[in-house]
C-alpha cells in the first residue's frame, strides 16, 4: 500500500491502515556471532502502519535485530516474511525499506536536495519528479529553504530531519529507525521525537525503531518489544508493560519500581516480615521467596498507623510530588512512596516520622527472587 506524498499534503488526511494486517513476521530468528548468541529464536508480527519500538539494555540484541530485518546483518536461523514475500536472503538493496541511523550519515560532499533526491536518482527516477518529490519531503520535515546547503551547516536535528526525509523519498514500506534521537541534545530530542511520531502517523509507514531510553518508547510507540540478553521478555502497548510488566527484567527496566523481599503465600498472599500483603494472583509455591514489586506512585501513606508501618529516612521534593524513602518497621527493608505534592501537607512529613502503608493489592506483583537483574 504506497502512499503519495502529494495526496497526503494536499488532503492532509491520515491513512487508515487494518490495524491486523502483519507488515512483517520474524519467525524464529537466531544470530550468532560465533558461539556468541546476539538473537535466540525472535519470533514477533508487525502490523501494518504499526509504530513498534525494541527497547532494551545495551547488548540486549535490538540493533542487531533490525540491521537483521533490513538484510545488513544475516540470520544464523529463521525467516522474515515481509508482506507475504520470504526476505530471508534478499540482499539489503532488494528489500522494501527506508533507514535512519544514529549518526547522521548524510553524504558531507551533497547538498540537502542531492542527499534527499540520492535514492531517487538511483532508480532513475524523472528529473521533474525528483524537484517536485525532494521538495515536498523537505516541506514535510520542516526544512524547505534549506535545499542548498551542505550538511556541515545543519544543527544535528536539523540533519536526522534530512536523514528521514532521505529514508522515506522512495516511498518504503518499512521506515527502520536505529537511535536516530540518542547524539541529539535533550530539547532537541523532545522536539524531534514529536515530530517524527506525527510524521509517522500522517504518513501511516510501518515503523520499526531501536532505542535504550524507555521514556522515548514509552511516548512514541504503538506497541513496545522489550529485549534482554537476546530474546524478547514482553511485547505490549505502552500502557501494558508499564502496568503489567510480564517479568520482574521488565518492571524494573521501565519506570521506577520498588522490590520487596517476600515470601510467597496462598490466597493472592505475601509475607512481608511478619505482615501479610495482598497482592495480585501469582503462581509462586506457598514458602516460595519472591520479589514484591510496586510503583512508588501506588504507595499510600497515612498518619494512622496500619499493618504496614515505616520510618520517613528520606524527602526528596521533585515538584509535582515529593518521594519519600521509608525503612520498614517491620523488616529490614526500604521503600520509596512518590506522594503527590498536594497530598504531602496533610502528612506533614518529616525525618524520623513513623507513617503507616498501604500496598494497594492490584498494583503489587509478586516474582521469583532474585529475576530482577538485567
Ligand atoms: N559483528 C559482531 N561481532 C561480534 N559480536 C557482535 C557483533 N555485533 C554485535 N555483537 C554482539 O551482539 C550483542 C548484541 O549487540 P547489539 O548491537 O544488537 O546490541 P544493542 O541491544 O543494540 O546494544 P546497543 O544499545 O549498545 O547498541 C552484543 O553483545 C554485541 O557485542
Amino acid at each position: 500500500m504506497h502512499t503519495t506524498m502529494t495526496s497526503l499534503l494536499a488532503a492532509d488526511t491520515p491513512t487508515v491502515m487494518t490495524p491486523t494486517t502483519s507488515h512483517l513476521t520474524i519467525e524464529a530468528v537466531t544470530k550468532r556471532f560465533g558461539s556468541f548468541t546476539a538473537l535466540d529464536g525472535i519470533s514477533l508480527t508487525i502490523n501494518e502502519g504499526e509504530f513498534v519500538c525494541f527497547l532494551g539494555p545495551s547488548g540486549c540484541g535490538k540493533t542487531t535485530l533490525l540491521r537483521t530485518i533490513a538484510g545488513l546483518a544475516q540470520q544464523t536461523a529463521g525467516t522474515l516474511i515481509q508482506r507475504g514475500e520470504d526476505i530471508s536472503s534478499l540482499p539489503p538493496q532488494a528489500r522494501d525499506f527506508g533507514i535512519v541511523f544514529q549518526s547522521y550519515a548524510l553524504f558531507p560532499n551533497l547538498t540537502v536536495f542531492n542527499n534527499v533526491a540520492y535514492g531517487l536518482r538511483n532508480r532513475r527516477v524523472e528529473r521533474s519528479h525528483i524537484h517536485a518529490r525532494v521538495n515536498e519531503l523537505l516541506a514535510l520535515v520542516n526544512l524547505t529553504g534549506s535545499e542548498k546547503k551542505y550538511p556541515a551547516a545543519l544543527s544535528g536535528g536539523q540533519q536526522q530531519r534530512v536523514a528521514l526525509a532521505r529514508a522515506l523519498a522512495t516511498e518504503p514500506g518499512l521506515l527502520l529507525l536505529d537511535e536516530p534521537l540518542s547524539a541529539l541534545d535533550a530539547r532537541v530530542r523532545g522536539h524531534l521525537r514529536s515530530q517524527i511520531k506525527a510524521l509517522q502517523a500522517r504518513l501511516g509507514v510501518t515503523t520499526i525503531m531501536v532505542t535504550h531510553d524507555q521514556e522515548e518508547a514509552l511516548t512514541m510507540a504503538d506497541r513496545i518489544v522489550v529485549m534482554n540478553h537476546g530474546v524478547i521478555e514482553q511485547v505490549g502497548t505502552p500502557a501494558e508493560i508499564y502496568h503489567q510488566p510480564a517479568s520482574a527484567f521488565v518492571a524494573s527496566f521501565i519506570g521506577s519500581m520498588n522490590f520487596l523481599e517476600v515470601t510467597a503465600q496462598g490466597d493472592n498472599q505475601a509475607l512481608l516480615g511478619t505482615t501479610s500483603c495482598a497482592c495480585l494472583s501469582h503462581t509462586l509455591k506457598v514458602g516460595q521467596a519472591a520479589q514484591l514489586a510496586i510503583r512508588p506512585e501506588t504507595v499510600a501513606l497515612s498518619r494512622q498507623a496500619g499493618a504496614l508501618n515505616g520510618e520517613v529516612i528520606g524527602i526528596e521534593f521533585l515538584g509535582p510530588f515529593q518521594r519519600v524513602t521509608l525503612r520498614l518497621t517491620d523488616a529490614d527493608q526500604t521503600l520509596i512512596a512518590d506522594v503527590p505534592s498536594r497530598d504531602s501537607t496533610d502528612l506533614c512529613l518529616y525525618q524520623g516520622q513513623v507513617l503507616g502503608i498501604h500496598l494497594p493489592a492490584e498494583a503489587a506483583r509478586l516474582y521469583p527472587a532474585g529475576s530482577s537483574q538485567q
